[in-house]
């Protein structure tokens, strides 16, 4: 089965009758937003995180409110859903709905960097350009 249709399938499950107004009123304590490499997120799959536009979201709380079920997510935990969302949902306001699930901010790969420098040797310079004529320079 085509993997979007077994999504739309999957969502089909009951969802506690709660809805997204529900969720929006509960409250959660405020987190204090940390840092995290891809790799650390994918460590705490158990823990119910996930990436969306290079942001980590705790879901534990959200779920159960999810209106395509809980077992449509499941897969995704520990990765960056990002792809996918544009796919199965594209229209939904994400950032609004997850606000309270927010922990942590995804870090640049500054490894990914340190080998490029060590590849070449050295950082690059930029090239050496003539620099442009002065006035006064120009021949009449
Ligand atoms: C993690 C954060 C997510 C949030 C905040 C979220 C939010 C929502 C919302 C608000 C709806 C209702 C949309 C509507 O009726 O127009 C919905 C439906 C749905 N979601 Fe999600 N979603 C999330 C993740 C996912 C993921 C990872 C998948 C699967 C890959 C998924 C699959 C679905 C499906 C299949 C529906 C039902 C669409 C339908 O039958 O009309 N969602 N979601």
């Amino acid at each position: 089965m085509h993997k979007l249709r077994q999504i739309k399938e999957m969502s089909k499950q009951p969802t506690n009758g709660k809805n997204q107004s529900v969720w929006l009123s509960y409250n959660l304590p405020p987190q204090e937003i940390k840092k995290y490499t891809r790799k650390e997120v994918r460590k705490h799959k158990g823990d119910n995180w996930v990436i969306f536009k290079n942001k980590v979201y705790d879901l534990t709380h959200y779920l159960q409110y999810h209106p395509g079920g809980q077992d449509t997510i499941i897969p995704y935990l520990g990765k960056d859903i990002t792809r996918v969302i544009k796919s199965v949902h594209g229209w939904v306001n994400m950032e609004a709905l997850l606000r309270k699930c927010h922990i942590g901010d995804i870090t640049l790969n500054t490894n990914y960097l340190d080998h490029n420098n060590e590849k070449s040797g050295k950082t690059k310079s930029r090239p050496v350009t003539p620099s442009r004529l002065r006035f006064s320079e120009v021949k009449k």
